[in-house]
């Protein structure tokens, strides 16, 4: 079903999750304009990770509806929701999660791959610039540094354009210096691709930036509850 709300990118409606033998996560309905960055912030615990992997198309609710740039995820196949994961959301986690055997063109290449496009290495060229990577296109993961290894995972969420650009914990390790140059590529990023940030964190250097927020409301609830 498309969603009727052209401007929304994305829409969580009565969501839930339980986690075999764990915990029954509740979450509150989200609605976000396009382009209006967004944080998630709760306590440790709280369900953010969960969250997170829900709305990237990565973990299926146990009830309820995702929906982002107006396609809702859990009604595709799975190799449509991988396509469209692909064209359409950014991933960040923590770890850069490059495949090591591959270059860091070669990386990208995958990437557009994946999402069922062509191979273009002039957007590939382009986004390598703009992240000052470009003399690291034919290196490995191995050879790179801790904040060009950063990049090249924000290189590879941006490279096919995503509506939403979605980054856990993206500071989590950093110093001040370099948390700084990281929030500055990832809004630069998202502003230029038309991208909507999600970034869940509990740093408080990130709420001075990005002033929309969502509170993990519930703590989780024991499983019969
Ligand atoms: N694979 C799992 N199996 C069972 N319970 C899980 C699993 N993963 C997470 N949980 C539980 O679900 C709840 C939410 O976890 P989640 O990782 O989403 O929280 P978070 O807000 O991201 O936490 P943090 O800020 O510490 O990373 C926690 O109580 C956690 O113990």
């Amino acid at each position: 079903m498309q969603d009727s709300f052209a401007n929304t990118v994305i829409r969580l409606n009565g969501l839930t999750y339980q986690y075999p033998r764990g915990e029954s996560l509740h979450f509150t309905d989200l609605e976000v304009p396009s382009g209006q960055h967004t944080l998630i912030l709760g306590d440790s615990g709280s369900g953010k990770t969960t969250l997170l992997h829900i709305l990237s198309g990565l973990l299926k609710p146990t009830t309820g509806i995702v929906s982002i740039d107006g396609q809702q995820l859990y009604e595709l196949t799975a190799r449509k929701l991988d396509e469209f994961r692909g064209q359409r959301i950014g991933l960040i986690f923590q770890e850069a999660h490059l495949v090591k055997s591959l270059t860091v063109r070669e990386n990208l290449q995958i990437a557009q791959g994946f999402a069922g496009a062509r191979i273009d290495n002039s957007r590939i060229n382009e986004v390598l610039a703009l992240l000052s990577l470009d003399h690291k296109a034919d290196s490995y993961p191995s050879k790179l540094s801790r904040g060009q290894m950063q990049r090249a995972a924000i290189a590879r969420a941006v490279i096919n354009k995503p509506a939403i650009l979605v980054a856990d914990e993206p500071t989590a390790s950093l110093d001040d210096r370099n948390t700084e140059s990281v929030l500055n590529l990832l809004l630069d990023q998202a502003n230029q691709q038309g991208a909507t940030l999600i970034i869940a964190t509990h740093d408080k250097r990130v709420k001075t930036r990005i002033a929309h927020a969502y509170e993990m409301a519930t703590r989780p609830h024991p499983i019969n509850e």
